[in-house]
């Protein structure tokens, strides 16, 4: 795709189909003429295209771009020879054009050639930096250098004259050009063939079938194409994103005119869409971190729809170039993600027909989009709006069109392809630019509601989740008490290593300290495991499931108490959890002077009981500051009220969670928390009872559970 044209390709375009429509006068003319010129200049493709990547896909794919290449080398050579031996400008000229036609259709067949190679030669890990390498340079740093170096040579050739020294026509800058060219096609021809001799080890394929037909392989790359749901949303992706594009080339004098610019503001907005390119191409991957490069692509579509559609509505140039910097930066990005998704996740022997088919297709959709956008724009003018005598161009009119369609196309191609479904967009885009991509929820169904505790140490949880779990049962309903840490086996042992007491993370670290960051993924150790065979099986059958700490624990203890960066815990609790998120979290809140002193009575202090009144300060102002940033889900009690009073306020909350039990004494079906469109964040993987031996997905009551305390 990526090839389709370089920069040069699309600067000679422009300068042609503009060049053309300043032959003529009149919107309607100029419109034409623009159109006309592209859609003959990118004619070829259409019918050297699908036989391009048959070619790429059946035969070797090193002697197809050797030959190419020496092809090549031959017939840019022969442009300025013919015009050393000729005075007759006819037969230069007419030359030149024919070698450029077949030199544009040799083109054509090296592209899926090359393209489909190079995934074969560079680690797929390395292919989008590869990419990125390659589009740089092809965007950037060569058309610059080429362009420095003609100018060059032409303040070199105007001295020479000028000191009255006679060049030989074969030097002139043009002819020497030329003869580089040529040159650099040799030189490429003869690295291909005897140094990079493994693109005959991979890429000489057969294409699915050596022995059938053209045909055949030619209906087959279609049929994978259709059939495949990425490369199908990819493909549509490129090709309406190049649609959009197309509208912007179409109508982009038509515009400049409406800022009230001509030929100069239409320059600017091309040099700044370029910029926007090269911007999105060289800092994208950086801005985006580990977002998953389908998402990344279907968001730089979206990002360059917008953007056309924000250019329909502004009124000075300054914000037409910011929005045509957007216009390109999303292009660039999608260019990239693009290309670097096809070249990995397209097998190798359909690859050479994918790649011919993104090339014609996107030639053809520009063609079309600009041709047609072109003459609509010049034939339709300007219209009132109503009788209002607001003006409304109709150039504008399109590009509002077409940055809606590019917006769609976007959509369209995420919704074939999204490699992360059910985890939000927008969060996902923003933890991965913060270097935390969000991981995968886990999606299946659940009808249990899941109700946490959380607060410092003595807080009472342990005594309200015992008269809450004793009510709910009372009433009939299927009730699983657990907690963290040590619900399972592997989790009584977890508990043990961070709360036995010769474990410290203040002492020199050694044999018996605990590093910081070792508790905290010792803790979503222990949540990954509970998660996965005691909670999310128990909501599954529908159960209610009470649990004495969670998630609200880490992040108060490991991030508020041992300073910790929060965020990192709670994407480590995310990633443990598969993204479950407890219905309800009860908050008792005390005084950890009181919270400890009543813990004190109870016998030998844990670990983290030891702790400092200051890290216990600080776990307490952590949960306060979770609660007040989700107020909805959080119930906040005062620890040191009566715990009858306690118990009857926390059963009438957890009340409105739960279905109305039928006089049969069973719960209705349907608990009102198995609500699907939160199934993103509730939901679990398939999870398994608990092994034998490994304590239950526990019924007992809290005073059995802390028989257990490590
Ligand atoms: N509302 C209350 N008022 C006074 N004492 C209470 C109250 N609730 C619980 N207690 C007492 O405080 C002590 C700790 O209670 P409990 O074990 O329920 O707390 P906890 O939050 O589970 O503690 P930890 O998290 O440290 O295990 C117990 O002796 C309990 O009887
Ligand atoms: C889940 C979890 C717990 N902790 C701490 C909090 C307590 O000090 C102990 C657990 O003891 P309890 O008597 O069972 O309440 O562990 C933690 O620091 N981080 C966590 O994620």
């Amino acid at each position: 795709m990526l090839s389709v044209a370089s920069l040069g390709d699309w600067l000679g375009l422009l300068a042609t189909a503009t060049f053309a429509s300043a032959q003529v006068s009149g919107n309607a003319a100029k419109g034409l003429a623009f159109g006309s010129v592209i859609a003959v200049r990118l004619l070829p493709a259409l019918v050297l295209g699908p036989l391009a990547g048959v070619m790429a896909d059946r035969w070797d794919r090193r002697y197809t771009m050797v030959i190419c290449d020496l092809l090549r080398f031959v017939l840019f050579a022969t442009i300025p020879t013919v015009a050393l031996y000729t005075s007759d400008p006819k037969i230069s000229v007419g030359w030149a054009a024919v070698a450029t036609f077949i030199i544009e259709a040799i083109t054509l067949i090296w592209i899926p050639a090359k393209d489909a190679a190079v995934p074969n030669l560079i680690p797929r890990a390395r292919l989008e930096a590869a990419n990125q390498l390659t589009l740089i340079t092809t965007y950037g740093i060569t058309p610059v250098l080429a362009a420095a170096v003609l100018a060059a040579l032409n303040q070199f050739y105007q001295w020479l004259e000028k000191s009255g020294v006679i060049v030989a026509a074969w030097a002139a800058p043009s002819s020497l050009a030329l003869y580089f060219l040529a040159f650099s096609r040799l030189a490429t021809a003869v690295v291909v063939f005897f140094g990079i001799r493994e693109i005959s080890l991979s890429g000489h394929n057969g294409g699915g079938g050596k022995g059938d037909s053209m045909l055949r392989q030619f209906v087959d790359g279609w049929r994978f194409i259709g059939q495949t749901r990425m490369v199908r949303g990819l493909v549509l992706g490129i090709l309406g994103a190049f649609a959009a594009g197309g509208v912007v080339i179409g109508t982009g004098q038509f515009f400049a005119f409406s800022l009230g610019g001509g030929d100069a503001t239409f320059a600017i907005l091309f040099a700044a869409i370029f910029i926007g390119l090269g911007l999105g191409i060289a800092l994208g991957p950086r801005l985006i971190g580990g977002l998953s490069r389908r998402r990344w692509f279907c968001l730089s579509i979206m990002l360059a729809g917008a953007s056309v559609a924000l250019l329909a509505l502004v009124p000075h140039l300054s914000l037409a170039v910011v929005g045509a910097l957007l216009v390109g930066s999303g292009a660039g990005m999608a260019f990239l993600s693009g290309t670097t998704l096809l070249g990995g996740e397209v097998g190798d022997e359909v690859r050479g027909r994918v790649f011919a088919v993104v090339q014609t297709g996107t030639r053809v959709v520009l063609m079309l989009a600009i041709a047609v956008s072109s003459v609509l724009a010049g034939g339709g003018g300007s219209r009132d709006v109503g009788s209002t005598g607001v003006p409304i161009s109709f150039t504008r009119v399109l590009l509002g069109v077409a940055g809606v369609l590019g917006v769609l196309a976007g959509f369209w191609a995420l919704r074939q392809m999204d490699d992360k479904p059910g985890v939000p967009l927008l969060p996902d885009l923003i933890s991965s630019m913060r270097g935390r991509p969000l991981g995968m929820a886990e999606v299946s169904p659940r009808t249990g509601v899941f109700i946490v505790f959380e607060g410092g140490e003595g807080a009472g949880k342990s005594t309200q989740i015992g008269l809450l779990a004793q009510r709910l049962r009372d009433d009939g309903r299927e009730v699983v008490v657990t907690r963290e840490p040590g619900a399972t086996e592997v989790g009584a042992r977890i508990r043990k290593m961070v709360l036995e007491t010769h474990t410290t993370t203040s002492g020199p670290v050694g044999a018996t300290a605990l590093a910081p960051r070792a508790e905290a993924l010792l803790y979503a150790a222990d949540r990954a495991h509970h998660v996965s065979t005691v909670v999310r099986p128990a909501l599954r059958r529908g159960d209610i499931v009470v649990s004495d700490r969670y998630v609200d624990s880490s992040l108060a203890y490991q991030g508020a108490g041992r300073t910790l960066p929060v965020d990192e815990v709670s994407w480590l609790s995310a990633w443990a959890t598969g993204g479950l998120k407890p219905d309800l979290v009860v908050l008792l809140d005390v005084d950890p002077k009181v919270g400890l002193a009543r813990v004190d009575r109870r016998g030998e202090a844990d670990r983290l009981e030891r702790e400092s009144l200051d890290f216990h300060e600080r776990v307490r102002q952590g949960f306060l500051d979770l609660a007040a940033a989700e107020p909805a889900r959080y119930l906040v009690l005062d620890g040191t009220r009566d715990p009858a009073q306690l118990a009857a306020e926390i059963a009438a909350r957890v009340a409105r969670l739960l279905p109305p039990v039928t006089p049969g004494g069973e719960p209705h079906d349907g608990v009102p928390g198995a609500d699907p469109a939160r199934d993103g964040e509730r939901q679990g993987p398939a999870g398994r009872v608990p092994a034998p031996g490994e304590p239950p997905a526990t019924t007992g009551s809290p005073a059995e559970l802390r028989a257990g305390r490590g």
